[in-house]
């Protein structure tokens, strides 16, 4: 799969959103890329999860663990683990921490893989990075469906994607006017209350 063809896969599902966006980092952004209109759909999930793993075996070779952060990478993580024949677990945050829970547990010298939904600013995969590292295995790397940083986002292991993209995000008060003008909307699920 090109880039070109995630990208009409986003398209189709109507996932590329215009407007102004409140990102889960914070930043402003008049894009959002909703994965969860590509995530409804399990054959197009499949396809473009299909494409991430073959990109990972390349990278990183045999997979035993996927980890994800919840709750966007929970999906692209199952099915992406389902084409590498790997585990697929998620962290979830615990007073605002990624952690394990529900008894995930890596084994001793398990090859693991973080997959993410979509890379940002690279803050939610650094915390699941963070959160891994508490754990046994052998961290080989992580993997994308979008980098939409433009590839500047350092998670300090390497990132395969399958689409890069340079999207602008602009802290609160940087805003440009014609942004500034817009209803801010808050699609992702950090910072929700229960
Ligand atoms: O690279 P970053 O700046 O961290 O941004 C990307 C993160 O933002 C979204 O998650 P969000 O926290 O919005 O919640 P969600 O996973 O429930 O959508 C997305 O799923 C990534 O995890
Ligand atoms: O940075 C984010 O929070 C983010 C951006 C985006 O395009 N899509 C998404 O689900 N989250
Ligand atoms: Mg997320």
């Amino acid at each position: 799969m090109t880039p070109n063809d995630v990208l009409d896969e986003f398209r189709s599902a109507g996932a590329l959103l215009e407007g102004h966006f409140i990102l889960s980092s914070g930043l402003h952004s008049p894009v959002f890329l909703q994965k969860m209109f590509v995530f409804q759909d399990p054959a197009r999930t499949e396809r473009v999860c299909r494409a991430l793993a073959e990109k990972i075996k390349e990278a990183y070779g045999p997979v035993d663990y996927v980890v994800s952060p919840a709750v966007g990478g929970i999906v692209p993580g199952y099915e992406t683990a389902r084409h590498l024949g790997a585990k697929a677990i998620f962290v979830e945050r615990e007073n605002g921490v990624f952690v394990l829970r529900r008894g995930f547990a890596i084994p001793e010298g398990a090859r693991v893989v973080m997959v993410e939904d979509i890379v940002t600013t690279g803050l939610s995969s650094r915390e699941c990075l963070t959160a891994l590292r508490e754990h046994p295995g052998t961290l080989l790397g992580a993997a994308c469906l979008i980098d939409r940083s433009g590839g500047k986002a350092d998670l300090g292991v390497p990132l395969v994607s399958l689409v890069q993209l340079d999207i602008p995000a602009y802290a609160p008060d940087r805003l440009p006017p014609e942004l500034a003008a817009l209803p801010a909307v808050k699609p992702g699920s950090r910072s929700l209350k229960s």
